[in-house]
């Protein structure tokens, strides 16, 4: 493992350098990885795989929409496209990429293709970690597994066509057969990661959670719509209240957060901005540390998962959650989104 230095802490990590692709194809030359589930993270990391060499089916209910999407995929019924027992069965490695509800749900069939030997791999610490709760208790005799890439499947799959990477985190639960380490590092480099660095099921668990509940997804979206309000309710237009929160933050100001730093970004904005922007970052970091607090521990006390698997478990689950999905999509911050985003100038239509 690499050494590197994050700001001060030293950390043993997995790069490309040390572990490459060849090395990856080489420990996994003779398995088949049967990826169980063809949802957001199932396409990114199956094409990835099957894109590196490696030898790569999947496992997906017949009757359903993302059958028909694995086929355009490239997928062959029959050859690489198997009922999920089928291709339970044949995979020797399990990548158990269904939604963490389905992975409850799915679990009894599963698990019965446990032989001893194989491996089981997740992309989260959820089914294992909160047990008690799903009932996913694997038996001894496998390798149980876990990388996590730290983005959406979608991304997953873009950045390795544009020859980039997500990173990930990887974790070891059970090594059975004293190569699960190595099967979980080779799997890591294989869908594409940038780095690999290492956990355990529980802190996946808890910081993945508490970071789309926070600043990744959740505490974004309300200080967007809290900003917003805050413009709206003062008299500004639509057009200038999005692009002051979103279209200039998404467009121009991340990208460089992203190229060389927040610290970077606040060295190339005016001096205003610099002296506003550090005198204002405090006062929301106060204002919003108690509420991570209680997300963190929501996390940590299995209140989160609890809510979780009994909302997306109920019959009506998909049909409630859309309703929640189109006040988003009809809310006029994110209408207005849509306006700014047509007239972009890669978006106009050519003269
Ligand atoms: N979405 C992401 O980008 C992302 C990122 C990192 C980790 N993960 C983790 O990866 C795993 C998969 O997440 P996802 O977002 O790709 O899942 P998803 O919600 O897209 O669902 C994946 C698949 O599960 C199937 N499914 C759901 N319930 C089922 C059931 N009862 N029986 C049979 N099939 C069922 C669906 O048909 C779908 O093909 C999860 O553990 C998630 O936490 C996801
Ligand atoms: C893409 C995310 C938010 O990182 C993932 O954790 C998920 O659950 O979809
Ligand atoms: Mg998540
Ligand atoms: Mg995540």
């Amino acid at each position: 493992m690499a050494k590197i230095n994050f700001g001060g802490v030293v950390e043993e990590v997995v790069t490309r350098e040390e572990f490459p692709l060849d090395k990856a194809r080489e420990v996994l030359k003779d398995e088949t990885v049967a990826i169980i589930g063809y949802g957001v993270q199932g396409p990114g990391q199956a094409l990835n795989l099957r894109d590196n060499g490696i030898n790569v089916i999947i496992g997906q209910r017949k009757d359903s929409k993302t059958w028909d999407k694995a086929i355009a995929d490239g997928w062959v019924p029959g050859v690489t496209l198997f009922e999920i027992e089928e291709a339970a069965e044949k995979g020797t490695i399990i990548q158990y990429l269904l939604s963490d509800a389905g992975q409850i749900a799915l679990w009894p069939t599963i698990k019965k293709y446990l032989t001893p030997g194989k491996a089981l791999y997740f992309s989260h610490g959820f089914g294992i970690t909160y047990k008690e709760q799903t009932g996913i208790i694997p038996p001894a005799d496998v390798d149980v597994i876990l990388v996590a890439p730290k983005g959406s499947g979608t991304s997953l799959r873009r950045l390795f066509l544009a020859g980039k990477g997500l990173n990930s985190s990887f974790a070891i639960h059970q090594d059975a057969t004293g190569k699960g380490r190595t099967r979980a590092i080779a799997l890591g480099i294989g869908v594409g990661s940038g780095y690999l660095f290492e956990t355990d099921f529980r802190k996946e668990v808890y910081s993945d959670l508490t970071g789309e509940r926070g600043t990744l997804m959740g505490a974004i979206a309300g200080i967007f719509e809290a900003q917003y309000n805050t413009l709206r309710r003062n008299g500004h237009s639509p057009s200038e209240a999005f692009n002051e929160t979103v279209e200039e933050l998404t467009q121009s100001l991340m990208p460089l957060v992203a190229e060389n730093g927040m610290d970077w970004m606040y060295a190339n904005c005016s001096t205003t901005a610099q002296r506003g922007a550090l005198d204002w970052k405090g006062r929301f970091r106060d204002a919003t540390q108690p509420v991570f607090d209680e997300l963190y521990e929501s996390v940590a006390s299995g209140k989160e998962a609890e809510r979780t698997i009994k909302l997306n478990s109920q019959p009506d689950y998909r049909v409630k959650l859309e309703a929640e999905l189109k006040t988003l999509h009809d809310s006029e911050i994110w209408q207005a989104g849509q306006a700014v985003r047509s007239l972009r100038p890669e978006n106009q239509p050519e003269k």
